[in-house]
């Protein structure tokens, strides 16, 4: 700490090695070492290899970053190594250029859109319960992953993916993912190991994405048909490039997220059998044995609480902004160009924000309780400028799909297959073996 005309200067964690950084401890320990940052101070520098990050680890700061003016907080390093894959889509812009995009695309995830998604979603929730026999074993986390994978499909390209399209879908974008935040965490060349799989998975990924736009449905009032139908003020549509690059990045924004918590879900249903009662004797009342629809939504109270409760417990791990002009954060002054952190998954579990934060506890969200979680302390989609677009979209899929299973089905965990969270960028269960079990009403 500095006094006088000296600036200040955040401290740096403990243990950097030469060359290298925090770059080994930080891969090596993921959750564990965001987790400890808070203990060395509110704005504290880590060093990838040679970089330095500034992590937020407060509420306030995490607020300050989020919704600070866009020309001071812009994206940053994770989105430049992500770039190959998302190109120029909406999560990897800023500025005028994001505003003029968002614009475009925001109207296909909000009301009255979200009505007829919401319909789409209704049915899909249906076929998958359908499909189930009695005693299936299900790898649950592939089950729903290709679930979000269809909703995107068939509610913003119109498209019904082929089960092998969506299999190939999920695993090329978590591939894709992955290596993309090692090479956020481990730049130059230090990354070399990854690049060549990263590169593959992204190209496949592409592949993928440039067969919906050749096949798309012209007939159809669907976001694809926006994005190729839009002009600006020259009269010019956007280039096939862009319309990529925006398909890419909704497809793997809007159903690897979904997917992952939808998976913890049921694995915390299945831990916790005195939620999982409440769940199913509020989807009785609501639901009965139908599938859920989007006039449901406001009376799954409960499981509306169990939902915010996944979402906080099972986040983002790391998001990364960097400044686009002077900035003071926490008292240190950063120059125009500096590396900014700050981890979703630390702030959502950190105690003095969340009493007994590894307790799946949804009744924290009780109106009174939730009144007292500090500003910045709950993120789980963002805020400000880059503030999920999809964010509703996702708790109508997540209330929708969890009625609809829970109505009709129990998941039970495989005795002797402990899940682990693999953390990704986003925290994924590393597997999830579940057995179908009809419930008995
Ligand atoms: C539980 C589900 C979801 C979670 C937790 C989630 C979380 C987030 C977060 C944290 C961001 C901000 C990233 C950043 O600023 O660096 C974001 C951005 C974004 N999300 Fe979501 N998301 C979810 C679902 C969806 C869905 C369903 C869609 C679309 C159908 C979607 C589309 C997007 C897009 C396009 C952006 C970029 C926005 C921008 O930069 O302006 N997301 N999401």
């Amino acid at each position: 700490m500095t006094t006088g005309t000296r600036k200040r200067e955040a401290p740096t964690v403990p243990g950097r090695l030469p060359l290298i950084g925090h770059t080994p401890a930080m891969l090596r320990q993921r959750l564990a070492f965001t987790a400890k940052l808070r203990s060395h101070g509110d704005l504290v520098r880590v060093w990838l290899g040679p970089l330095p990050v500034h992590f937020a680890t407060t509420p306030e700061l995490v607020h300050q970053v989020l919704s600070g003016p866009g020309e001071k907080f812009r994206k940053g390093l994770l989105v430049d190594k992500l770039r190959r894959a998302f190109g120029n889509g909406l999560v990897s812009t800023d500025g005028e250029f994001h505003r003029r995009q968002r614009r475009m695309i925001q109207p296909a995830l909000r009301q009255p859109a979200l009505e007829r998604h919401a319909a789409v979603m209704t049915e899909s929730a249906a076929d998958l319960v359908d499909s189930w026999r009695p005693g299936q074993p299900l790898r649950f986390d592939r089950v729903v992953q290709d679930f979000t994978i269809g909703v995107v499909g068939r509610t913003l390209f119109s498209t019904d993916f082929d089960p092998r399209v969506s299999a190939e879908i999920r695993r090329h974008t978590s591939t894709m993912l992955r290596l993309g935040v090692v090479r956020a965490l481990a730049p130059g060349p230090l990354a070399l190991p990854v690049n060549r799989r990263f590169d593959d998975a992204v190209a496949r990924v592409h592949r993928v994405v440039d067969d919906i736009v050749a096949h798309r449905r012209t007939d159809r009032a669907d976001l694809l048909s926006t994005l190729v139908e839009a002009r600006d003020e020259h009269g010019l549509p956007m280039n096939a490039r862009q319309v990529r690059d925006e398909v890419v990045t909704l497809l793997v924004a809007g159903s690897e997220t979904t997917g992952v918590a939808l998976s913890w879900l049921f694995h915390e249903l299945a831990a916790n059998p005195d939620v999982a009662d409440r769940v199913h004797d509020e989807v009785d009342e609501v639901v009965g044995r139908r599938p859920a629809t989007l006039a449901d939504v406001p009376e799954l109270r409960y499981t509306r609480r169990v939902i915010t409760e996944v979402l906080r417990k099972y986040p983002l791990w790391i998001m990364m902004r960097r400044t686009g002009a002077d900035v003071t954060l926490g008292g240190v002054d950063l120059p125009a160009g500096a590396d900014v952190a700050f981890s979703p998954h630390a702030l959502h579990h950190d105690p003095l924000s969340h009493p007994a934060p590894e307790r799946f506890d949804p009744d924290r969200w009780s109106p009174d309780r939730a009144a007292r979680v500090p500003r910045g302390a709950y993120v789980p989609f963002a805020g400000g400028l880059h503030h999920c677009p999809g964010h509703q979209f996702a708790q109508y899929e997540l209330a929708i799909a969890t009625a609809t299973i829970a109505a009709r089905w129990r998941l039970v965990p495989v005795p002797g297959t402990p899940v682990r969270p693999k953390v990704v960028g986003l925290i994924h269960p590393d597997r999830l073996p579940m057995t179908a079990v009809p419930r008995s009403h």
